[in-house]
C-alpha cells in the first residue's frame, strides 16, 4: 500500500514538472516575457464554471508563465470581486491555498464594455497596455460569448487589441462554429480576413479529455491493436455521449441548436476522425490534423434510413411543435480500404430521462471463425455462440480501457466458457493520479502554441459536410421525431438500427419494454 502511495505522489509532481519544462522550453524568453489572458465574457456561465477556475488551477499549480495577468471583460457593470465571488464555488481553493489565491486575484482585473463599439476596444487596448506594462505582451483572448457576437467580436479584437511586435496574438475560440456549412463557411472566412490560421485556436473541449488523446498513443504504440484496426476484424464501432440533465431552463437556446449541433457534429466527429484515421506521419505540426480530414473526406453521405431522432423536454421555453433533437443516432460509413463495411454509430442524448451520465467508445470485434466450443457453450439445450471481443474507451465517468474477451471459468475441469474483462481502470491503476481536466490541457496548448487539439478550418467544413443533410432533413420535418419516456434506456428504434447494421448486444442487455 505504502508503495502505491509514494508511487502516486511521484506521479503528481512529475506530470506538472513536466508540463512546466514543456511551458518553458518552448519558449526560451518565458520569465521575462508579458502575457495577458483576455476573458471575453468574462460575466457568463462558461467563464464562471470553466474558464476562471481553470486559470487558478493552472496558477497554482504553477504552470503559467510568471508574468501574467488576467483581464475579464463584458457588459455588465461588475467588479473583479463580483466576478471571483461567481466563480468561487467552481474553484474548489483549500484551507491552505488562500495565500496563493489572493496572489492570483491581484493579477486579475476587469473592464467592462459593449461588444461592437471600436472605442470601447481601444480602451480595453489602453488599460491592458498599463496593466502588464508592455505594449509588446503576447495576448491570449478567449472568446466565451454567444455566437451572435463573434463576428463583431473578433473583428474589434484584431482592429484595436493587437500587441506591438514581438507580442502575438492568439484567439479561442469556442463552438458553435457557426449551426451549418455555409454559416460556418461564412465565419470562417470572417476570420481569415482578419487573422492568420495560426492565431486562431477553435476549441472542442473533447480534444482536451484525456482518454481522448489517449486513442492516439492506444492505437498507435501497440502492435496488438494496429493489426486488427480495419475491416477485417472489427465489426462495428459506437461512439455514445449521456447525459443525465434536461436543457435546465436554457430550452429556447437548446430549442435552436439541438442535439446534433451540440454534440455529434462536433465532440463525436472529432472522436470519429481519431478513431479511424490512418497512422499520421508525425505528432508534430499538421500530421495529425492532416489524417483527420482525409478519413472525414472518406466519409459517404448518411442516409436518412441510418439516422433515428428522438426528444423529451420538460422545458416550458421549448415550444410544443419543436421538431428539435435531443436524442440522435446516426450510422455513417467510411468508404476507404480500411473500413468500408463498417458502421460507425454515433449517438448522442441530453436529456433528464435517460438513466445514466457516459461517454465512451465501443469496438467491437468480428465472429471468430470456426465453432470448436459450441458445444461447451449450449447449456440447458439453449444454443449460443462465443461472445464477441470489444473493446471500450470509458472517457467519462471513470476514465477506463478494458477489452471484453472470452476465458475458460476457472478451477472448471471442461472448457466452460465466461465472459470477462482485462481491465484499465484509472482510479485503481493509478490511484490518486490528479489528471489535468480538458480545459487546463487545452489552455496550456495555447500558450504553447500547440494546434494538435484545436479544430482545423477543413476539418470544420468536412463534419458540416457530412452533418448538413441530416439536419435540412429534420427541419424539413421528413424525419420522424420519436419521443422517449423518463427514465428509459435507449431509443427502441435506434437500438434496433444497430443491431440491423450487425451490432450484436450482450446477452446480459435486457431490453425493457414499456
Ligand atoms: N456554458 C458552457 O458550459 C459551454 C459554453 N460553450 C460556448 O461558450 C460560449 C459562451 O457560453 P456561456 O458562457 O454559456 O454563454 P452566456 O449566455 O453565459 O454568455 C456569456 C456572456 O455573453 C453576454 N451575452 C449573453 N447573451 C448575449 C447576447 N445575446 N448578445 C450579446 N452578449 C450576450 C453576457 O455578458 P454581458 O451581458 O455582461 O455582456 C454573458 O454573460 C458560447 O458560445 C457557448 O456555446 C461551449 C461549451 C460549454
Ligand atoms: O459542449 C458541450 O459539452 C457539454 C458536455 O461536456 P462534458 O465535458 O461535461 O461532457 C454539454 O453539456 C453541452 O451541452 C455542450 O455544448
Amino acid at each position: 500500500m505504502s508503495t502505491t502511495k509514494k508511487f502516486t505522489v511521484e506521479k503528481i509532481d512529475y506530470i506538472y514538472e513536466r508540463l512546466r519544462t514543456q511551458i518553458t522550453s518552448n519558449e526560451s524568453s518565458i520569465t521575462s516575457q508579458s502575457y495577458v489572458f483576455f476573458i471575453i465574457g468574462a460575466s457568463g456561465d462558461l467563464a464562471k464554471r470553466k474558464i476562471y477556475p481553470t486559470l487558478w488551477w493552472l496558477y497554482r499549480d504553477g504552470v503559467l508563465p510568471k508574468n501574467i495577468s488576467f483581464i475579464g471583460y463584458s457588459r455588465s457593470q461588475l467588479t473583479i470581486e463580483q466576478i471571483f465571488e461567481n466563480s468561487h464555488k467552481y474553484m474548489k481553493i483549500q484551507e491552505d491555498e488562500h495565500d496563493i489565491y489572493e496572489k492570483f486575484l491581484k493579477l486579475n482585473s476587469y473592464i467592462s464594455g459593449s461588444y461592437d463599439k471600436s472605442e470601447d476596444f481601444e480602451n480595453l487596448n489602453s488599460k491592458a497596455n498599463k496593466i502588464s506594462h508592455q505594449v509588446n505582451a503576447h495576448r491570449l483572448f478567449y472568446l466565451a460569448l454567444p455566437p451572435n457576437v463573434y463576428e463583431s467580436v473578433s473583428e474589434l479584437i484584431s482592429k484595436h487589441c493587437r500587441p506591438a511586435s514581438p507580442g502575438w496574438l492568439r484567439l479561442i475560440i469556442e463552438k458553435p462554429f457557426g449551426k451549418d456549412l455555409e454559416s460556418s463557411n461564412k465565419f470562417s472566412q470572417h476570420l481569415n480576413k482578419l487573422y492568420t490560421e495560426e492565431e486562431i485556436y477553435r476549441i472542442d473541449h473533447y480534444l482536451g479529455k484525456e482518454m481522448v488523446q489517449n486513442i492516439l498513443v492506444l492505437r498507435f504504440s501497440n502492435r496488438i491493436f494496429s493489426r486488427v484496426w480495419n475491416r477485417d476484424s472489427i465489426a462495428g464501432v459506437q461512439i455514445i455521449f449521456k447525459e443525465k440533465i434536461g436543457t435546465h431552463g436554457h430550452g429556447s437556446y437548446f430549442d435552436e441548436v439541438g442535439i446534433i449541433r451540440d454534440v455529434i457534429q462536433n465532440h463525436l466527429m472529432q472522436i470519429l476522425s481519431i478513431l479511424a484515421m490512418e497512422k499520421p506521419r508525425s505528432t508534430t505540426g499538421e500530421d495529425i490534423r492532416d489524417e483527420k480530414v482525409k478519413v472525414l473526406r472518406c466519409i459517404a453521405p448518411i442516409k436518412l434510413e441510418n439516422v433515428i431522432v428522438g426528444q423529451y423536454i420538460d422545458d416550458k421555453n421549448v415550444p410544443k411543435d419543436s421538431t428539435t433533437p435531443t436524442y440522435a443516432q446516426i450510422i455513417l460509413f467510411i468508404k476507404n480500404e480500411r473500413w468500408d463495411g463498417v458502421p460507425f454509430i454515433l449517438r448522442a442524448v441530453r436529456s433528464k430521462a435517460l438513466n445514466e451520465r457516459k461517454a465512451e467508445i465501443r469496438i467491437q470485434f468480428r465472429d471468430v471463425p470456426g465453432r470448436m466450443f459450441d458445444e461447451e457453450l449450449s447449456e440447458n439445450n439453449v444454443e449460443r455462440t462465443l461472445a464477441r471481443d470489444e473493446l471500450v474507451i470509458r472517457i467519462q465517468p471513470d476514465e477506463a480501457i478494458y477489452l471484453k474477451i472470452n476465458t475458460k471459468r476457472p478451477g472448471e475441469m471442461n472448457f466452460s466458457i465466461e465472459e470477462t474483462e482485462l481491465d484499465l481502470t484509472y482510479n485503481e491503476r493509478y490511484q490518486g493520479v490528479k489528471l489535468p481536466n480538458a480545459y487546463e490541457r487545452l489552455i496550456l496548448d495555447v500558450f504553447m502554441g500547440s494546434k494538435i487539439n484545436f479544430v482545423r478550418s477543413d476539418e470544420l467544413q468536412e463534419a458540416w459536410r457530412i452533418i448538413d443533410p441530416i439536419l435540412a432533413e429534420i427541419e424539413k420535418k421528413k424525419l420522424q421525431i420519436i419521443p422517449y419516456k423518463f427514465g428509459a434506456i435507449g431509443i427502441r428504434e435506434a437500438f434496433d438500427a444497430a443491431v440491423k447494421q450487425g451490432f450484436i448486444y450482450t446477452r446480459t442487455y435486457v431490453w425493457e419494454d414499456d
